[in-house]
Parts: C-alpha cells; sequence; structure tokens
C-alpha cells in the first residue's frame, strides 16, 4: 500500500461528504422544481383551454398565455439542469476523482494540490475539491511528465513547475488502487482497464486518456482534423471525449444538438450512446448513412454500404471503374459545371397536377424560368420561379373562390365543417356575411389546391432523376441506362445517391444546414470522396473530424494517410487541416494485436499495449465436416468461460450458412442491420456490422485460400481479427489464404484435425 493511501482515503471521506451534502440541497431543489413545473403546466392547460372559450378575453389571456408557456420553458430548463446536477454528484460520490496533480505556478513559493474528476466540485467558500478534467489546467495531468509543463489558458499560454502526478482507482468512495507516476498516464491504471471483460456499452476513457488522444479531444484549432488510427486505437473512444470537451469549452455557444455523429451501423450507435451521458453530456445526433439517404429519398429504395459491399463481389471490372468515377470528387466538379452551364432550355421542368389534369404545365413553368435574367444565378431563378408560381397559385385560388360551384358549396357546408374551415376565426367576426363567405370559399380551394402548394414547396416542378439521367448522358454516357433501370424499379445505386442530391441542391439551392457546428464522421476510410463533398455541402458551418483506418477499408482501396488529407483538404475546402496518426492498438492483447500487425504490408507501424494473453489459434482442417465440428468445439469451449462469443464472416451469406449449422446447438444469434443491440450466446454477424465494436472472443471461420484469395482481403481479415479483446479464433477448410501464410508461425498456435505428414 502507498504510504499516504490512509491520508488521500481521509480526504476523499471528506469530498465524499460535501457531496453528500450538495446531494441533500439538490435533491429538494429538484423536487420543489418539479413541483413547480406541474403546477406552471396545469395553468398553462386552463388558461390555454379559457383562451378557446372567452371570446372577450382573448387578446388578454393569449398575452398570459404567452408568457405562461415562457415560464413552463424555464421550469422544463431548470428542472433539467438541477436533474443533470444530480446525476453527476451521484457519479461523483462512487468515485469523486482519479487524478491529482502538485504544481508550483511561477512566482508562487508553494506547491498547489489539485484533484482531477469527471466534474468539477466547489465548497462553500468556492475552493475547487475538484477540478473538471476539461478545465485547463487539467491539461498537465493528461501532458505533462514531471517538470515544467505549459497549458492553455483563455489569457494564454502558462507555465508551470509538476512535481508530482498521483493517479487512483476509486470505487464506492474506497480507494482501491493508488499510485504516483512520471508517464502521461501510467500502464498500470490502463492494464487493469482493459484487462476487464466487454460490455454491452462502451466505457469513457477519461481517467486513462493518452498524451496523442488528448491532442485529438482538446483541438480547437483547426477547421479538418483527420485521425488516422490503426485498429483498436481509442479513435471512437477520443472523439466522444472530444464532444464532452467541446460541449464544455464553448458551453455558451454549443450545444448538444449542434452535434452529428456519422456512425457506420445502429449497433454501433447503440454500443457507444452511454459514454457522454457517464460524462455528465448530453448525446449528440447520431446517424448511419443510410438513414440520413433514405430520409431524402422518400418512396425509393436506397441501396446501404452493405449491400453495396455484397454487390462488389459480383460487379464486373468495367462497372466498378465506373462506380469508382461517380465516387471521385471530379464527378462532383463536374456536376458544378453542368449546372453552371445549364441553359433554361436544359432544365428537366415537369407538370404540375390536380386530380390527373395539368394544373402548371412545364411549358409555362419553362417560360417563366426563361423570362427571369439569364445572368442571375440559377439558384436565384428557381427560387423566382417557386415564388411567381406561388403567387399565380394564390391568384387561381382567389378566382375560383368566387366561382358558381365553391360558392354553392359553401352553402350546403354541415355546421360541423363550417366550424372546421372558420377555424380559430369566429363566426360574426367578420364585418360582412359576404366576406365570411368569401373567407370560407378561399378555405375550400386551399384545401383543394394543397398538394400543388406542396410540389412547389418541395420543388417537385423539376424532375430531378432526369435531370441526372441527362447529365449521365453527356458525361457517362455507360452509366446512364442502368441508372434509368434502377429507377424504374425504385431503386438508387449508392454511387448516385450523393452526386444526385448535389445536382439537386446545386439547382434549387435548398439542402443546406447551417446550424451544425461539428460534423463527425467515423470509419471515414468506407465513404467516397462524392459522399464527403456532399456532406460538407449540406453542414456547411460544420468543423469537420474525420476518424478512419486506412487498413480496415472494406469498400475503398487503401490510401497512405497524408494523401487522403490532402485530397480531402482540398476537395472539402479546408482552410485549417490537420493530420494526427494513432499507432498504440488498447483493445487487444499484444498477442491478438502482433498477429494481426503481421496481416499488414506495413504492420510494423502499430505498436501493441503490453497486455498479456493466450496466441491467436490456427485451425487446420481438410473439409467442411471437419472444420464445423471444430467449430462447434471452439464454441463450446469459449462459452464456457464467458457469455458471448462473436463468429464474424466475410459476408452476409456466410452468416447465414453458419446460423443454419449452429442455432440447433447453441443460443445463436444472427445479427442484421436492423439489430441495435447485442445479445449474449453466439452471436453470427457479417463483418460490416462489426466495425467500430469489440468482443472478448472472435472466431473467424474459413481463412482458407478460396475465400480469401487474394492482397484485397486483407482489409475483411484484418478488421475481423482486430475486433478480438482476449481470444481469437481462425479456421481454416483446406489450404490456409496466402495472406495468412506470410504470418510468422510463432505468432499463433496451430492445430490440426488431420496428421500432418
Ligand atoms: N486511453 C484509453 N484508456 C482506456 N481504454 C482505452 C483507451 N484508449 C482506447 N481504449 C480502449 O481500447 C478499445 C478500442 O478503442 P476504440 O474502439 O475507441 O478504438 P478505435 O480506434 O475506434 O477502433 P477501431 O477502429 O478498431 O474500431 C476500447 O475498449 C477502448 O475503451
Amino acid at each position: 500500500m502507498h504510504p499516504e493511501q490512509p491520508a488521500e482515503q481521509v480526504r476523499v471521506d471528506k469530498v465524499e461528504q460535501v457531496i453528500a451534502e450538495h446531494l441533500t440541497t439538490t435533491e429538494l431543489a429538484h423536487a420543489k422544481a418539479k413541483a413547480e413545473l406541474s403546477s406552471v403546466e396545469r395553468n398553462y392547460v386552463q388558461n390555454a383551454r379559457i383562451n378557446t372559450l372567452e371570446v372577450d378575453d382573448r387578446m388578454e389571456t393569449n398575452a398570459e398565455v404567452q408568457q405562461q408557456k415562457q415560464l413552463v420553458a424555464k421550469n422544463v430548463a431548470d428542472e433539467e439542469i438541477l436533474n443533470r446536477q444530480l446525476t453527476t454528484l451521484k457519479q461523483l460520490k462512487k468515485s469523486p476523482y482519479f487524478g491529482r496533480i502538485d504544481i508550483l505556478e511561477t512566482g508562487e513559493s508553494q506547491a498547489e494540490t489539485l484533484y482531477i474528476g469527471t466534474a468539477s466540485l466547489v465548497d462553500d467558500h468556492q475552493n475547487f475539491l475538484i477540478y473538471d478534467w476539461r478545465a485547463p489546467i487539467s491539461s498537465i495531468y493528461y501532458n505533462g511528465t514531471l517538470g515544467q509543463v505549459e497549458y492553455e489558458t483563455p489569457g494564454g499560454i502558462q507555465s508551470a513547475e509538476l512535481k508530482k502526478k498521483r493517479q487512483f482507482t476509486i470505487v464506492n468512495g474506497q480507494i482501491t488502487n493508488m499510485f504516483d507516476t512520471n508517464e502521461t498516464v501510467g500502464d498500470e491504471i490502463l492494464q487493469s482497464v482493459l484487462g476487464q471483460q466487454s460490455d454491452e456499452y462502451m466505457r469513457n476513457i477519461v481517467a486513462t486518456i493518452q498524451r496523442e488522444q488528448n491532442d485529438i479531444i482538446r483541438d480547437t484549432k483547426h477547421d479538418l482534423l483527420l485521425v488516422q488510427g490503426v485498429a483498436g486505437s481509442g479513435k471512437t473512444s477520443a472523439i466522444l471525449q472530444r464532444i464532452a470537451f467541446l460541449l464544455y469549452h464553448s458551453r455558451t455557444s454549443l450545444v448538444a444538438d449542434q452535434i452529428i455523429l456519422f456512425s457506420p451501423n445502429r449497433l454501433f450507435s447503440h454500443y457507444i450512446s452511454e459514454v457522454l451521458p457517464s460524462l455528465g453530456e448530453r448525446n449528440m445526433r447520431q446517424l448511419t448513412l443510410a438513414e440520413f439517404l433514405s430520409q431524402r429519398f422518400q418512396g425509393l429504395q436506397v441501396e446501404s454500404l452493405f449491400e453495396r459491399y455484397e454487390r462488389k463481389e459480383s460487379l464486373s471490372l468495367g462497372n466498378q471503374a465506373l462506380q469508382a468515377k461517380k465516387e471521385a470528387a471530379a464527378f462532383m466538379s463536374e456536376l458544378e459545371k453542368y449546372v453552371n452551364a445549364l441553359t433554361s432550355s436544359k432544365l428537366c421542368f415537369t407538370d404540375i397536377l390536380l386530380d390527373g389534369h395539368v394544373f402548371f404545365s412545364k411549358e409555362e413553368i419553362y417560360e417563366t424560368f426563361a423570362s427571369l435574367p439569364a445572368a442571375m444565378k440559377i439558384t436565384h431563378r428557381f427560387l423566382e420561379t417557386k415564388n411567381l408560381l406561388i403567387k399565380r397559385l394564390k391568384h387561381r385560388i382567389n378566382q375560383e373562390a368566387q366561382s358558381e360551384a365553391v360558392l354553392e358549396q359553401v352553402d350546403s357546408l354541415s355546421d360541423a365543417k363550417y366550424r372546421k374551415y372558420l377555424g380559430t376565426k369566429r363566426r360574426g367576426a367578420f364585418q360582412e356575411v359576404a366576406a365570411e363567405v368569401e373567407y370560407i370559399a378561399k378555405q375550400i380551394v386551399k384545401e383543394r389546391f394543397a398538394v400543388i402548394y406542396d410540389a412547389i414547396y418541395n420543388n417537385h416542378f423539376i424532375d430531378i432523376y432526369e435531370q441526372y439521367a441527362a447529365f449521365l448522358t453527356t458525361h457517362l454516357p455507360e452509366a446512364a441506362a442502368t441508372f434509368n433501370q434502377n429507377l424504374e424499379y425504385h431503386r438508387l445505386a449508392l454511387e448516385d445517391a450523393a452526386p444526385l442530391l448535389y445536382l439537386r441542391d446545386l439547382i434549387t439551392g435548398e439542402g443546406q444546414n447551417n446550424t451544425i457546428a461539428h460534423l463527425f464522421i467515423d470509419e471515414v476510410q468506407d465513404y467516397s470522396s462524392a459522399q464527403l463533398i456532399y456532406l460538407k455541402h449540406v453542414f456547411p458551418k460544420a468543423n469537420l473530424t474525420l476518424l478512419g483506418d486506412g487498413e480496415q477499408a472494406l469498400f475503398n482501396p487503401l490510401m497512405q494517410a497524408q494523401t487522403m488529407l490532402t485530397k480531402l483538404a482540398t476537395s472539402l475546402d479546408a482552410k485549417k487541416p490537420r493530420l494526427i496518426a494513432l499507432n498504440k492498438s488498447y483493445r487487444s492483447t499484444s498477442e491478438i494485436t502482433n498477429f494481426m500487425k503481421a496481416l499488414l504490408p506495413d504492420g510494423d507501424k502499430v505498436i501493441a499495449f503490453s497486455r498479456p494473453g493466450p496466441k491467436p489459434k490456427l485451425i487446420f482442417t481438410q473439409n467442411a465436416a471437419e472444420s464445423l465440428a471444430s467449430l462447434k468445439k471452439e464454441v463450446t469451449l469459449r462459452l464456457t468461460d464467458s457469455k458471448q462469443v462473436a463468429l464474424i464472416t466475410k459476408n452476409l451469406a456466410e452468416s447465414k450458412y453458419l446460423y443454419e449449422q449452429l442455432h440447433r446447438d447453441f443460443n445463436t444469434h444472427l445479427l442484421t442491420d436492423g439489430d441495435r443491440a447485442l445479445p449474449s450466446g453466439l452471436i453470427i454477424l457479417p463483418i460490416y456490422l462489426a466495425k467500430g465494436l469489440e468482443f472478448d472472443n472472435v472466431i473467424s471461420y474459413d481463412v482458407s485460400a478460396s475465400n480469401y484469395p487474394d492482397e484485397e482481403s486483407i482489409g475483411i481479415l484484418y478488421t475481423i481479427c482486430s475486433r478480438a479483446m482476449h481470444n481469437l479464433t481462425l479456421i481454416t477448410n483446406g489450404p490456409v489464404a496466402p495472406i495468412l501464410k506470410k504470418v510468422a508461425p510463432h505468432l499463433y498456435t496451430s492445430q490440426h484435425t488431420f496428421k500432418l505428414s
């Protein structure tokens, strides 16, 4: 035991006491706020009701209702703040802090002791008992080794001498581990954290953030941050901490809703959903690319990344080349040029119909557009056309409202219908009966013409699909027929989605969201340049944090990090790009990491974190029956001391086949794109659904030469192996994949189901 542990425990106890006191007062305040909120809400409902009943008091009650509404909003906010404080205090109570630094500021004679935890805590005299890990001074804990250190404050760079750095593990108020260290954050605590079993949810890494991860977390100077990190290097962990940091750093100007994270799949979204709440912050918005696209293409089946991956296997070389062209930045530039040069006669306007009859003909729309000055930007001309159409629609409504037919309709309305059309207006509020009739007549026509208004508002008077097909015909003629054919079946290939949306936005001038301040994209190596350009276009104000591992490229060719940064900075028009590389892998035991790095051509750059475990196991079998038998044995073995085993396959067909073979023997789950949570037992999933996840035990079935024949398979095999934290088993049916042959035999244990000659 550390000699100072008893003294430190006394301090923990004292801090706990303060936390308990804060908890009591906050609980009281929270209960009061809750009661106040429900009373204000009750009042609001009553007042709102009065408003609709009492005619004379209308103005007065309206103002009152507004006031009440504001009061409700304020009370909701107050209650939320107190609720969050309560959650934070409860978390602090279990483990108030994890670090201590003693620093001597320049010019001072006595060192100051600071304790660092997930949130700040002050006593009644405003002395800091705990500093938030995101406070400027806390960066010393993550960055500094003993001696002279610097840290950034809003007022500039400060320097100090770091005299002592201490780490704690505190569980339920008791110090279970504590030691002094000179390293950034010492190995010992990290060792024990990483040795734990996997969990349904990712944990925060606040107590053990490493120096280079800290760089990512605290960067506020760059508009494009590209993190290239090897598998398991903490990219995802670091960005979640970064989001928490940004929310703290810009707390007056940034809220969680202004941050979007694109995640690789829904399982991943679920897996990371607890990290920010555990740091006392609200979750950012999370989306998968498929979700983003399907919201924008209603009525069309947009191919998902996974379907594209499955399709790639059957794609001819010619079609692969076409696909690559559509995914390149150059294709998006072509589109821009095409739109800039579009003349009115080339725009694919379409009739607006009402009940099958032409209401606004495409000729009329075309003439409207053409009548506007050609020097005007296309987006302005388009908007102006829209305004003119709406004006004409209003005119038609007025005309139609005076028609005999409509006036007759007004006469024959039932009382209930009449009241419905009156809406918030009151009977008798009009000076003349005729005015009231006219009003009702207009309401009737408006209702009938609502589809026209919607069509104009939603830009349905231009056929963007036809426009895109026209673009393809002139710029990539080989691709036009397939696009049209897909469309007939209401399908859209993934590579057409971003260019199509871009084309639409470039013409209509719509589709942008200026409120998003930060856009995070995980597994960026799986995105095409065209998709990234489109996302940047949609979120023009957002700073970008892109995380990737070129080696885990399932969908795109491998690319060097620096090349990728240069390419991205140009195509995304970044002013201050920065590349950060993470080369240390934390997820797996050193045996697994050393094995998987041997798969890579430049695997030397991967550094294994020194956490020992069994070597990966390679089981050689000669036929399907033997390999299935070995697989069953291995699953049984793993399930004896673990609650979950992941069987990760190359594709869906393989997953389905194995499910058929195994579900009678084990509690087996075949995971699909729609799954959100990971059950226990044997789970079978194709690699693209396992992206970003980790498992105690991973088995890869059929790593034979016929399944992984060439260098292109490296990314897939590497990604599968790197999902394993503690145990990795590979089974080959027949000759092993050539990539695995290159791995030095001392890096794994082999097992044969047949006699070696
Ligand atoms: N500083 C750290 N302290 C504790 N655990 C860490 C740290 N960095 C990473 N880890 C752990 O290592 C594992 C891998 O981290 P993470 O999933 O963030 O890596 P990644 O680079 O996104 O991985 P991949 O690209 O392979 O999906 C996680 O279990 C994470 O908790």
